[in-house]
Order: C-alpha cells, then structure tokens, then sequence
C-alpha cells in the first residue's frame, strides 16, 4: 500500500480517490479514503459499510421495539452530541489549539472553565464584586494566569515585571485587539477606536486626538478645568459648549459607556444574537446625534465657540479627512472616555480627606501648581491604585507568537493587567498612603501605575485625566473638609443619581 499513513491499532488509510460509499459497499471517508485494518482486532480486513453498522442497525432496531422512549432519548443524544462537538471545536479557545507542530502551547496555568464558555461567568461578575475575590485569585497560579473566555485566550498579568515584560517592552506586538465584530463592527460602525483590532483605520484619528490631549493644547484649554469636572470639562474642550444636558441625556451616555465596558471586557467575538447587537447599535446611532448634531449645526453657521470639534476635526485647515459620522465618533467617545472615568476617580477621591492636608496658604491651586504640589499629584496615583477604575484594562492581543520565559503564547492570545493585584504589589495595599508615590515621578501619573494601560495604547486621554484630577484634589482638600460614614467598597461609582454619603463642609 504505497503512500499509506498508519493511523491508531494499525489503521492504514489509502488515498482512493473516491468519495462517499464507493460501489462495492467500501465505506470512504470523506477526505477520500478508504480504511483498511491491519490491527489484532480485525487482520488485514477492509472494514465495509455492514460490518459496522449492521450491529448497531440491530440494537436500534431492537430497542426501537421493546424501548420506544430509549430510543428516542438516544436518538436525540445522537443527534446533539455531534452538534456539541463541533460548537466546541469552532469556539475552542485560541489558547487550547493544536500549533503547526501538532503540539499545543505552553501557556500558565489558570483556573478551571466550563465547557464552551470558559470562565466567561467568573469574569463578567468580577468587575461588580467589591472584593474582586475571583481577580485576586488569580495570583495562586503565579505572576501569570490564563484563563480561557469563550473562544479567547485570556493571560492575565499579575505583577508590574511581567505588565512591563509584555505590555511596554513586547508592545509592538501585542498592541492588537480582539476580533468583536458585533461590539466594533455592528454596533460601532467600525468607528470605535477602542474596540478595533488593529490601529490601521485609525491612523488618522489617533493623532488627532492626540493633537486635543497634546501638552499645548492642554494648556490653552487649561482655563476651562478650574470649575468644571469630567463630564463638563471633556464637553466643553471637545464640543466647545457648556454642558447642558438632561438628565435623561446624561444616563443614556452613561448606560452607553456601561453597555460598552461589559461588551468589552466579556465579549467572545462572535455572537449569534446579531438582532440583539443591531438593536443596540441603533440605540447608540440614536444616543450620539442627539449631542453631536447641534454642535454639527453651529459649526456650519460659523456660530461655534471654539472647540476641538470646531477648530481641529472639523475644521478646512487640519488634515482630518474623516466623514462627519467618523468625526462625531471621535468627538463622542473622547466624551464618553473621558467623562465616565474622571467622574469615577473624582468620586472615589472623596474618600482621601483627613489624608492630604491644607497649606497655609488660601491660595487657590492651579495647574501651574503641579509641580510645586508634588504630594496632591502623588494622591491621584494613590487613588487610581487603591481604588483603580479599571480592575483589569482591555486585552491587548499578540499579532504573532511569542516567546516568554519557557512560555509559547500563539498570536491571538491576549493579555490582561490584572490592576487589582498589581496594585497591590505594595506594602499594606489596603492603605491609603500617597507617600509611596513620593518618588521624584508623581507628576508622571502614567509611570510606575498602570491603569491608562501601557506600551502603544496607552489611554491617549490620561494628561488630561491626571490634571482633572490634580485640580479638583488640590481645591477640595485645601477649601473643603468632609465627614463619611460607608464602606468605600460598596459605593456604587456606576450609579450617578445614588446618594453620595459624605458631608461637605466649608473649611475656615
Ligand atoms: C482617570 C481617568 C482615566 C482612566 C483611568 C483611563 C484609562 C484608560 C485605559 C485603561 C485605556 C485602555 C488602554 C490600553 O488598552 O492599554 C484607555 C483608553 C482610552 N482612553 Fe482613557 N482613561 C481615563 C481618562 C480618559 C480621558 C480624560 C480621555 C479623553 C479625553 C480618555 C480617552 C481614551 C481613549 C480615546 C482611549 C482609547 C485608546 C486606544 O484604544 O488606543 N481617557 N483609557
């Protein structure tokens, strides 16, 4: 049998070129083969179409007979079980598939999954457990563990070594996103910066946002952030008006960043309830023009204040060449990024007074004042790692294999930072202590804290996030004094119309 290749108990499988049954009842597979046993079990026999199913012919036959809901229980089971196989077969997670050698990777180890879906559940309910019990468990498996989420390979990272290692060193390869055509392409248009999966389509846009973060640009906007907070600040620099939304309004945005968030963090990439997608992307289609046409409007009459809509992305001078569509999507979700986030800091910041004390001085602080107020810029790192907004940052995918200290991580596996376990690589994690971050870098929000990411996607926002937060400590702990009785764990930063349980005095 030339050409043959032995398979299990001496199978010989020979090409035959043929296909289905061929005419004397040889049973072929469909890759055109025929099988011929040369095991123990069946010497030198062709196994035909009868010697295999005349046998089980006969038990269902018989149990047809004398065990009617048998049979149908089998049969059903039949029918299923191969249904079941090949749903796991085509969602088997990047990480658990066979490489080109036959073998599969090397990766660390993790917790155990259900089948299908991996450890989907644990992770959805992980971003809403105060103690984020399931995340700081993950460290038993050591520096890094992977788990698989539905038909991703999730490593999370689990010490600022290893974020360092992956994240900033490897950046350049492992600044992809997972493919989510639902969340990025039904529901987002593709517009979504931060769902997309490579940052090729948004060339364009990333320096252009940029250009609004940009140290220059932060201070001929700086004015704007000495009375106002995320939201209104971000409205303001980027769409040029105050903010003077409904509440209605604001809880649309609101539940539309949310929605976003869980999509990001749990989606598997694909999904078959597309109608359900579909209905979410015209709720956003609904949501965005609502806030952008009448910027778009003002634009057009040459009655615009001056904003980052007005004088960069839209206007004739500037390089931009993006669609109005494109446009309000930059322009939208710098407001979303930014508004949600800094209002989540600014509410845990509350919970920091009696810890940074008031100077003498009545001065009012001002941006100018960063370098000076070294300890307030310590206290917004603090914040961001006590309390971090971001339990884990969205996965950063490898674009090829890499090779990590005796670990082979096939691309398409994506990394975590797990920033509630890097955070507290400290001592006493549990308190609040900005000295820590009294290390000649506290002006440097980004270094030594990872929770704007790191390596090519770094949050394009965070300077302008560190000074949000730099004013608004540096006024509210200097004017204000308060007075908190709750468990900060508990507090609800996702909820914007819950009672804020602190008092707030005037101070002197
Ligand atoms: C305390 C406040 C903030 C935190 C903690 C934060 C955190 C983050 C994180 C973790 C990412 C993902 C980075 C990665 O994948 O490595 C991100 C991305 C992003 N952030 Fe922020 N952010 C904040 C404020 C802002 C602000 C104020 C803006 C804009 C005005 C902004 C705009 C963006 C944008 C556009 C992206 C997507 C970047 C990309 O995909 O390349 N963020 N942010």
């Amino acid at each position: 049998m030339a050409g043959a290749k032995t398979g299990r108990r001496g199978a010989n499988l020979t090409e035959n070129g043929g296909s289905g049954f061929d005419a004397g009842s040889r049973w072929t597979f469909r890759g055109h083969r025929n099988i011929h046993v040369t095991g123990s079990w069946a010497a030198n026999e062709t196994i035909t179409h009868s010697a295999i199913f005349a046998p089980l012919e006969q038990v269902a036959s018989d149990l047809h007979g004398t065990h009617p809901i048998a049979f149908y229980a089998a049969s059903i089971a039949a029918l299923i079980f191969p249904i079941v196989l090949i749903l796991l077969e085509y969602f088997k997670p990047v990480g658990k598939r066979r490489l080109k050698n036959g073998q599969k990777p090397k990766l660390p180890p993790g917790p155990w999954g259900v089948p299908l879906f991996g450890n989907l559940l644990k992770l959805k309910g992980a971003r809403s457990d105060p103690d984020q019990k399931w995340l700081r468990g993950l460290v038993r498996h050591g520096e890094m563990a992977t788990a698989h989420v539905g038909s991703k390979t999730i490593v999370f990272l689990n010490s600022k070594r290893v974020v360092s290692e992956i994240i900033a060193k490897r950046g350049g390869a492992t600044n992809t996103q997972s493919p989510m055509p639902m969340a990025s392409g039904v529901v987002s248009h593709g517009h979504r910066r931060s769902l997309l999966m490579t940052q090729e389509k948004w060339a364009e846009p990333l320096p252009v946002m940029h250009t609004l973060l940009s140290g220059t640009a932060l201070k001929q906007y700086g004015e704007w952030h000495h009375y106002r907070y995320a939201n209104s600040v971000v409205h303001r620099i980027a769409l040029g008006e105050r903010l003077a939304k409904s509440t209605k309004d604001l809880e649309d945005l609101q539940n539309l960043v949310t929605i976003f968030v869980t999509i990001f963090v749990t989606t598997t990439g694909s999904s078959p309830w597309r109608a359900h997608w579909e209905k979410l992307d015209r709720w956003n289609y609904d949501v965005y023009p609502s806030w952008w046409a009448p910027v778009l409007e003002q634009i057009r009459r040459g009655t615009a204040p001056p904003s980052f809509a007005r004088d960069t992305l839209l206007h004739g001078d500037t390089k931009y060449t993006g669609s109005d569509d494109d446009a309000m999507y930059v322009a939208m979700q710098l407001i979303e990024a930014g508004s949600d986030t800094t209002r989540e800091a600014l509410h845990i910041m509350a919970d920091v007074d009696g810890v940074c004390s008031v100077g003498a001085d009545a001065r009012l602080p001002t941006l100018a004042d960063m370098d000076a107020l070294r300890y307030v810029c310590a206290t917004a790192k603090e914040l961001l790692r006590w309390r971090p907004i971001f339990v884990i940052t969205p996965d950063h995918v490898a674009s090829q294999d890499i090779e990590f200290e005796g670990y082979h991580f096939p691309a398409g596996t994506g990394f975590v930072i797990n920033a509630v376990v890097v955070g507290d690589e400290c001592d006493s994690p549990e308190t609040f202590d900005p000295d820590r971050w009294m290390d000649g870098h506290e002006t440097d929000i980004a270094h030594g804290l990872w929770q704007f990411g790191g390596g090519r996607r770094i949050c394009v926002g965070y300077r302008l996030a560190q000074r949000s937060m730099f004013i608004s400590i540096a006024r509210l702990v200097q004017c204000l004094t308060s007075s908190l009785r709750y468990n900060s764990r508990i507090l609800n930063l996702e909820a914007t119309e819950e009672p804020f349980l602190v008092k707030v005095y005037v101070r002197g």
